[in-house]
């Protein structure tokens, strides 16, 4: 049995704390981080925003501060669990020997994304204790609530004061482990757009032909919502198992939630339906907004669009100099076979390119199978230890643009 390296235990003592929703606990994470900030030597700021949801930021300090700064980013909270699903108990982080001989760590938030938050802390612990200087400051940010919507987090954070003064000129995100040998990242994500139509109609007795009931004001609205679905589906079906990649290129539409009723008998006076739309940035957001609405008032239903975006940035990297040229140089440096595509889900990210700077999601963890949110989330030890020196260079590269 391969010894525990240090790296590795102290992942594993973030993995422990349960940061898990509805309740993370983020006293607990908080003082974990201040407790690696005061190991590694890292200054720190704590901006409470909404009381209870602290953004944590951990910084080393560059030789010209008045430099524009680059960010890492990284989101503290995990989504809850299935816990009888689990094989490994989920916030005991084990470490497991498997028969090729790789260990995994079991853990809800090995992928999503503590990973990626100890591959900073311990890339800059080795930054640090190397006492290797750059130009620009470099922060790690930490932030609550991501996994709901980030309203009490970055959402909120980005528009303070406080984030301002970060002077942030590039910002390093959340990605995605790859299933093979190629590395994505992303400069564009898809807009979350959950929305809510409600039918409301004649209600009596469940033996009578009722007429303008609510079932058929809403069931044309998700007939037609389907069938969108399906269209969208269908145009890049043509990728195969590829099409994962390609999904963020296209809208997508779940009905997620539907109700009404209380009783068999009783003909419901409302129903409710509940998408989880994806909105592409290769498709006019307000223009979908509009679509949504002129479609619920043709079928006399009422509509909210729950989480209203404004604007969905993209990052143009070739804009983005000179941290652009760094970025690439660290891909090359580590043999990343790197592609650019769009991010099917929602990530922090968004907030940040909507303050103008630009932001770029990546993950270098290889060859994994995508276990974000569901059981048995674990991730292959040797690719983090990996990743460790590939967020060295590429803090040192990008402080040094
Ligand atoms: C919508 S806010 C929740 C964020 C979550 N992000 C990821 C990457 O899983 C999502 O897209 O559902
Ligand atoms: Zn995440
Ligand atoms: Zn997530």
């Amino acid at each position: 049995m391969a010894e525990e390296t240090a790296p590795v235990s102290r992942f594993r003592e973030y993995l422990q704390i349960k940061t898990v929703h509805p309740e993370p606990d983020y006293d607990s994470c908080t003082k974990f981080l201040l407790k690696q900030a005061e190991e590694i030597g890292l200054e720190h700021q704590i901006h409470e925003c909404v009381k209870g949801k602290p953004v944590v930021i951990l910084t080393s300090k560059g030789t010209d501060s008045s430099e524009k700064s680059v960010l890492f980013n990284s989101h503290t909270d995990v989504v809850p669990v299935f816990e009888e699903k689990w094989n490994y108990p989920p916030f005991e982080a084990q470490r497991v020997k498997m028969e090729d001989g790789e260990y995994r760590i079991y853990a809800r938030g090995s992928q999503d994304m503590k990973v990626t938050g100890s591959m900073y802390l311990e890339a800059i612990r080795e930054i640090k204790k190397s006492n290797i200087q750059h130009k620009r400051d470099i922060h790690l940010i930490f932030g609550p609530d991501e996994e709901i919507y980030s309203t009490d987090g970055l959402d909120v954070f980005t528009k303070t004061p406080e984030f301002a003064k970060l002077n942030g000129g590039f910002d390093i995100d959340e990605g995605a482990p790859s299933f093979n040998d190629e590395t994505w990242y992303f400069t564009s994500e898809r807009i979350t757009c959950p929305v809510t139509f409600t039918a409301t109609g004649k209600t009596g007795h469940g033996s009578q032909f009722i007429e303008d009931t609510a079932a058929e004001k809403i069931l044309p609205i998700v007939n037609e919502l389907l069938q969108l679905r399906q269209t969208n589906l269908d145009k890049i079906k043509h990728h195969g198992p590829l099409m994962i990649l390609h999904q963020g290129e296209v809208t997508s539409a779940n009905l997620t939630m539907l109700s009404g009723g209380k009783q068999p008998n009783v003909v419901p006076a409302t129903y409710e339906a509940t998408f989880d739309f994806r909105v592409t940035p290769n498709i006019d957001y307000g223009e979908f907004i509009q679509y949504l609405k002129d479609l619920a008032a043709r079928n006399g239903c009422t509509v909210v669009i729950k989480k209203p975006a404004g604007s969905n940035p993209v990052t143009n990297l070739s804009e983005a100099e000179p941290f652009t040229t760094s970025f690439h140089k660290v891909l090359k440096k580590h043999n990343k076979k790197a592609h650019e595509i769009i991010m099917p889900a929602a990530t922090d990210a968004r907030f940040i390119r909507r303050a103008g700077i630009p932001a770029v999601g990546i993950n270098p963890l290889n060859f994994h199978k995508l276990l974000a949110h569901d059981h048995n989330e674990y991730i292959v030890e040797s690719e983090f230890l990996k990743g460790i020196p590939f967020y060295q260079d590429m803090m040192i590269e990008l402080a040094n643009a």
